[in-house]
């Protein structure tokens, strides 16, 4: 089925609220994250390589802010034991009703739990793999230490974080050309001048990035010793840390 189109910010509005992952964006949000995230279709397919690769059997399997269930989705294929785990986990509502509906649509032997909650209060324990793909930015940036540390602490030996995330970077020349070239993207991917801006303002204050070097440093605190960066396009970036 072809995602409804993302026509959110397409006209002009007196206000712009806050973006939030209400009804409306959980009803186009397939069409939305696909053509404003570059790189998007290759980061989930990639996560389902690394599922095949690092969960092990009798463990548990975190896809943290599943939004529509895509990542869960793609883990889920992939995983090569039935007696694993997937508890995916997001706190908006329209989004677990969409992703139930998604998850049920495939026949699997790996058990999904669907929870509607805040991350910040879920368990982490006996982990082979965590996903945040996406939604670290949307989570205050004072709170994002605890969350990786409730992770490092909860993932097994071996175990894997996939962390993906839009980057901010200190040179202000590479900040505005990469940013350049993903406003580029969006326009190729059809959306609008107003549509771009009036999104942006509507993230302001909402999703906060952080630089590259603040993802590594903040790792290595709560004790990931390996910590790479696996995928770049533009300021969009998957990184991978290993336990
Ligand atoms: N504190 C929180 N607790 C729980 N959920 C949260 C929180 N904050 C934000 N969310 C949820 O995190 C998701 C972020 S989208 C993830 C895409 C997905 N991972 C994908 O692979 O398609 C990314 C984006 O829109 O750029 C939304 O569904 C929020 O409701
Ligand atoms: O659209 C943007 O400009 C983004 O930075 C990414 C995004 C994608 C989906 C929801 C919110 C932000």
């Amino acid at each position: 089925m072809t995602p409804k189109q993302d026509t959110i910010y397409a006209e002009p509005n007196q206000q712009i609220d806050k973006f939030s992952f209400d009804v409306n964006v959980a009803g186009v949000f397939d069409d939305m994250i696909k053509r404003s995230i570059p790189g998007y279709s290759t980061i989930i397919q990639t996560i389902g390589d690394m599922a095949y690769k690092f969960v092990k059997p009798e463990t548990n399997v975190y896809d943290l802010g599943c939004s529509l269930g895509t990542a869960t989705i793609s883990l889920r294929r992939n995983i090569q034991h039935p007696n694993s785990r997937i508890i995916a986990v997001d706190s908006s509502q329209s989004m677990i009703e969409r992703c139930y509906e998604n998850i049920n649509a495939y026949k699997s032997s790996t058990e999904v739990e669907l929870i509607c909650c805040d991350i910040r209060d879920v368990d982490i324990n006996n982990a082979s793999m965590v996903v945040l793909n996406f939604t670290l930015q949307f989570l205050d940036p004072s709170d994002r230490r605890a969350l990786i540390q409730k992770i490092y602490n909860g993932l097994n030996p071996g175990g894997v974080l996939v962390l993906s995330e839009k980057l901010k970077f200190n040179d202000e020349i590479i900040q505005q050309h990469l940013d350049s070239q993903h406003l580029d993207f969006k326009r190729a991917n059809g959306y609008s001048e107003l549509e771009i801006s009036q999104k942006r303002t509507a993230l302001e204050d909402v999703m906060r990035t952080d630089t590259l070097e603040t993802h590594q440093q903040r790792m290595n605190e709560c004790g990931f010793q390996h910590f790479n960066i696996w995928f770049q396009c533009f300021n969009f970036a998957s990184m991978v840390a290993i336990k």
